[in-house]
């Protein structure tokens, strides 16, 4: 029996599908289609390749995971038979969703790729589904993480906080060890420390009752070199860099 029938099998399909097996759901309780890949992708994983009806015919739930502008492409010939679909399509809205596909148990999602080790943080639309649908979707959803309810207006400033963050972030990362490098640590050490300081900072911010601005005067000592370093970020207006970029990321037009 397939529980989750993927429709493309990229980058996001496999961070869902490792989060899946990470979670004991049996390899061949999850199907999988595309052009070139999802053969490989089933000898990889011991999942089920399937064409493309037949994945649909034979799952409880399918989830959407091609690029966004293949959406009419991929849904052209395809007969959804009012089952449940599960989009992780950015900028693709559940009216679109359901005028592609003809299913009236659309829910339009936008994970990321911490799916994968099950500590993602996914939004959903809150459409009507049966009470079946919407006990499979709350379980799969899970499945992947911290799940948010969102209105389908911000979507798209999910999609860059949230969706795009996790690239942010090791952007984050690269430039602080790039940083040690030019200053004289080896480079594998340098990434090392850089990967396990942003690793406890969101774990100390998420365990703490301050906020992100107040952890940063923890670090900074009255007269310290944090607070120049600081002082360096703002003199740059680092919040603007950031904010620059988050609006191009939002600006951005996926169909
Ligand atoms: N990557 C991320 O972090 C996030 C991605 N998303 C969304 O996930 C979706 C996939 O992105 P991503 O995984 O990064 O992209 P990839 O390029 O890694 O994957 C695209 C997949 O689509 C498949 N595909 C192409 N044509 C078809 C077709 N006709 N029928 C079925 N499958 C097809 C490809 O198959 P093949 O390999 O066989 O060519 C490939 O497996 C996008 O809509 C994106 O917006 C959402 C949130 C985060
Ligand atoms: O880059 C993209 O278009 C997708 C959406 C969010 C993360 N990846």
């Amino acid at each position: 029996m397939i529980k989750y029938g993927f429709i493309g099998t990229g980058n996001m399909a496999q961070a869902i599908i490792t989060g899946l097996l990470n979670k004991h759901v049996p390899a061949n309780n999850i199907g999988v289609t595309s052009p070139r890949s999802a053969a490989k992708l089933a000898e990889k994983l011991g999942v089920v390749a399937l064409s493309t009806q037949a994945l649909i015919d034979e799952s409880d739930m399918i989830i959407l995971a091609f690029l966004p502008n293949q959406l009419e492409n991929v849904t052209a010939q395809l007969d959804f038979k009012d089952k449940l679909v599960v989009s992780v399509l950015a900028g693709v809205t559940v009216a679109q969703l359901t005028a592609t596909t003809g299913t009236t148990q659309v829910v339009r999602t936008l994970p990321n790729v911490n799916v994968a080790i099950n500590l993602g943080v996914t939004a959903f639309s809150q459409t009507q589904l049966t009470s079946e649908n919407s006990q499979a979707f709350q379980t799969f959803s899970t499945y992947l993480g911290e799940g948010v309810a969102l209105d389908e207006s911000q979507f798209s400033v999910f999609s860059a906080i949230a969706g795009s963050g996790p690239a942010y972030v090791f952007k984050f990362i690269d430039a602080l060890a790039k940083a040690g490098v030019a200053n004289g640590l080896e480079a594998t050490l340098a990434t090392k420390i850089a990967t396990q300081t942003v690793l406890g900072s969101a774990e100390t911010l998420a365990e703490s009752s301050q906020t992100a601005e107040e952890l940063q005067d923890l670090v900074a000592s009255p007269g310290g070199s944090t607070r120049a370093g600081l002082d360096d970020f703002s003199d740059q207006n680092f919040d603007d860099i950031v904010l620059h970029a988050i609006k191009a990321t939002i600006a951005h037009k996926h169909l």
